[in-house]
């Protein structure tokens, strides 16, 4: 039986349009969704090696974020809150030696300490409610993350707030930052990209505001360790 039924090319044809036809359907009408974002991301930064945060191309990470426009049932798995904390940080992505991709969550009212960055990119996109973000001069030290004191207080270099789907990008030459949700009722979500993840492998340093004073914290916690910190 099957013997005699051919191969036919007007089937073969049929499916291959249709096929091509339905794929390039799809591809007008989908979105970009996180998905794609995190496989761009990790197509960026490559599968395997260090690098360092000077051979990363901060520009173009900043646009792939820009592009992704925040749809919640994407990161609705991630989203987990905690009211006893000031945030949460859950993990979607540890792409290891390159970069963590985190969702935080935060609180109303709540924010982050005064924070460096620990020599790696940062980039935040707000996916839902607004936040704001303080940006201050680095403090002239040597060595900031030897906890070396300085007397004067911090000076604010730049205060915003980000709204649904904006981003931002910060690292230590820009300054320090911390981030508050300024809401009085609705928590805040953002996504944070950070290459390389050196806050999460080695530490950071919070500030004092007043004096300037920098104290190492050892290592930045994310979720299944939901402990918070800043990074
Ligand atoms: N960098 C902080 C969040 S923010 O204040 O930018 C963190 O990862 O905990
Ligand atoms: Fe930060």
């Amino acid at each position: 039986m099957s013997s005699i039924l051919p191969s036919s090319p007007t089937i073969q044809i049929g499916r291959g349009f249709s096929s091509n036809y339905f794929d390039a359907r799809l591809r007008l009408t989908s979105r970009y969704d996180l998905d794609e974002l995190v496989r761009d991301i990790k197509a960026h930064l490559g599968e395997s090696g260090g690098i360092s945060s000077t051979d990363v191309n901060e520009k173009y990470l900043i646009s792939l974020a820009q592009k992704y426009a925040s749809q919640p049932s994407d990161w609705a798995k991630y989203f987990y809150n905690d009211t006893s904390k000031n945030y949460t940080r859950n993990a979607i992505e540890n792409i290891n030696q390159k970069a963590n991709i985190l969702l935080l969550v935060w609180n109303p009212r709540k924010g982050s300490p005064i924070h460096d960055h620990a020599n790696a990119h940062c980039i935040m996109k707000i996916l839902a409610g607004e936040l704001e973000e303080t940006v201050y001069h680095m403090p002239d030290q040597d060595m900031p993350d030897q906890g070396a004191e300085t007397k004067s207080p911090l000076e604010i270099k730049s205060q915003k707030v980000y709204r649904s789907n904006e981003v931002t990008y910060i690292s230590d030459d820009i300054g320090l930052h911390r981030v508050r949700n300024p809401s009085s009722n609705k928590v805040a979500v953002s996504l944070h990209l950070y290459t390389p993840p050196n806050a999460a492998d080695y530490g950071f340093n919070i500030f004092d505001e007043s004096t300037g004073k920098a104290s190492f914290v050892p290592q930045a916690r994310s979720v299944g360790h939901p402990e918070g910190g800043a990074e």
